[in-house]
Order: C-alpha cells, then structure tokens, then sequence
C-alpha cells in the first residue's frame, strides 16, 4: 500500500542556527505524537549535515533540489551525491519556482531524476498548473505532459521510487487552498495518468501529496480524500507547532 507523506519544503528561509532549532523542535514534537505518516522535511544544501545530527529516523531529511551533472566544473552546483552524502535520503525536483526561475525544463528534470535515483534518494516530483490553465480548462493536459514529458522515459522499477507532488502555481504562498474537491479531481487524474503507462498497482502504490497553502485548518479535509497522500507544506512548515497540526490531520 502507498505510504502516507507529509514532508515540509523550507525553501531559502531560516538561518543555520534556526534551521537547527526548528528541526530540534520538529524532531521533539514527533517523538510526543500519534502520528500516521511519514514525516520529512526539505532544508536548505547548508542545512542538510547539521540538520541529520540532530533529528532521529523517525524524521526524514530531504534537499530542496539537485544538480543535473553528476560532478565536475558546475561553479555553485550540489550534486545528488553530495545531497546523499549528508545524510539525506529525499530530494524536491521540478518545483514550480524551479522552473519559472530556473528555467528547468522536462530534459533538465530528466537528468536530476535519474542522478537521485542513482544515489539512492527519493524524488518528490513536483507538477501543477498555473492559474490561466486552470481558467481556461487545459489543467489535466498541462500536468498530464508535465508526467509525460519527465518521467515515462523510466523503467517501471524506476518509477516506483518516486513520490509525486501536486502543487497548482495559484495556490503556492498565495493562501487560496485548492479544494478538497479540486485535489482529488487533479490527483485521481494523476493516478490514472500513471496507470495508463505502468499499470494500475504501480499507479495504486504512488504516493501523490498535495501542495499549496496547506495548513491545519483545511489539511483533515484534503488528506481524507482517497487520492491524496499527504502533503508539500511550505510556509507552514516554518512553524513547529502548525507542521506538527498538519503532520497529525490524518
Ligand atoms: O513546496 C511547497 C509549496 O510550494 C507550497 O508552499 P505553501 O505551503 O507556502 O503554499
């Protein structure tokens, strides 16, 4: 069975001293909790190593991103290697704020998948549409090649590794929620999308988390949905206490 995920993305905030002490606080909160799921969060490449020194294996650690060259030349660059060598087994690829400042394409993301993969991390791969394609009725489309374009160039094995994450652009930061029902229209979608290329117990066993201001008020709601996994939590995630609220709303 697919395992239920909620995994926090910091994204370029906190210092190396609060990151710390906010993951302490996560790790502690965890220890205390009932909780359903597996719970991880995505830290900042200076974060990583003394992050894993201070949280314990009921806590994942995951990076915000990674290189597409395996080494070398690349000046600024963290490869997938140096990611897994900290420690952390969980990557966040294809970020809509990736592409839209990155300018990371499919061909981009094909690379960063398979060097995670090779270095033994999982994949939270991001898709989702932005607000004109919701408006004009081309969201299944859009995210149906987003899926296409990056990832049906994997062997079946390959692509059970991933975790996928659905994060509509409009909703991102913006406190407009999709809602329960969009989510489980889009991730049903997603599911079946999966199952037309690998079948449908790969697709049944894919983890398909929800991104775009979650929080604990609306996360109950969106998690009781059959298709939906979990989630990508940004802002509140910079909050040990409403991480927790949302970690618990299984
Ligand atoms: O990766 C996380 C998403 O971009 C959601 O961010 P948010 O919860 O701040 O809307």
């Amino acid at each position: 069975m697919r395992k239920k995920i909620v995994a926090g993305n910091w994204k370029m905030n906190t210092t190396l001293q609060e990151g710390v002490g906010l993951a302490k606080d996560v790790n502690e909160a965890l220890k205390h909790a009932e909780v359903e799921c597996d719970v991880v969060i995505c830290v900042p490449f200076t974060h990583l190593a003394p992050v894993n020194e201070v949280i314990d294996s009921k806590l994942g650690l995951g990076a915000e991103n990674c290189a597409d060259h395996k080494s070398g030349a690349y000046t600024g660059e963290v490869s997938a290697s140096m990611v897994a060598s900290t420690g952390a087994t969980y990557v966040i690829l294809g970020h809509s704020e990736r592409r839209q400042y990155y300018g990371e394409t499919a061909e981009t993301l094909k690379e960063k998948v398979a060097l995670a993969l090779d270095n033994n991390l999982t994949p939270i791969f991001c898709i989702g549409e932005v607000l004109e394609q919701r408006e004009n009725g081309s969201y299944l489309d859009v995210v149906k090649s987003q899926i296409e374009d990056a990832l049906f160039g994997l062997s079946a094995a390959e692509f059970s590794k991933l975790v996928l994450a659905y994060e509509p652009v409009w909703a991102i930061g913006t406190g407009k929620t999709a809602t329960d029902d969009q989510a489980q229209e889009m991730h049903a979608h997603i599911r079946s999308v999966i199952a037309g290329k690998y079948g449908k117990e790969i697709a049944d066993n894919t983890s398909i988390l929800y991104g775009g201001s979650c929080k604990p008020s609306n996360a109950r709601a969106l998690f009781a949905k059959p298709d939906v996994d979990g989630g990508l939590i940004g802002g509140a995630s910079l909050d040990a206490e409403s991480f927790m609220g949302i970690v618990t709303a299984f």
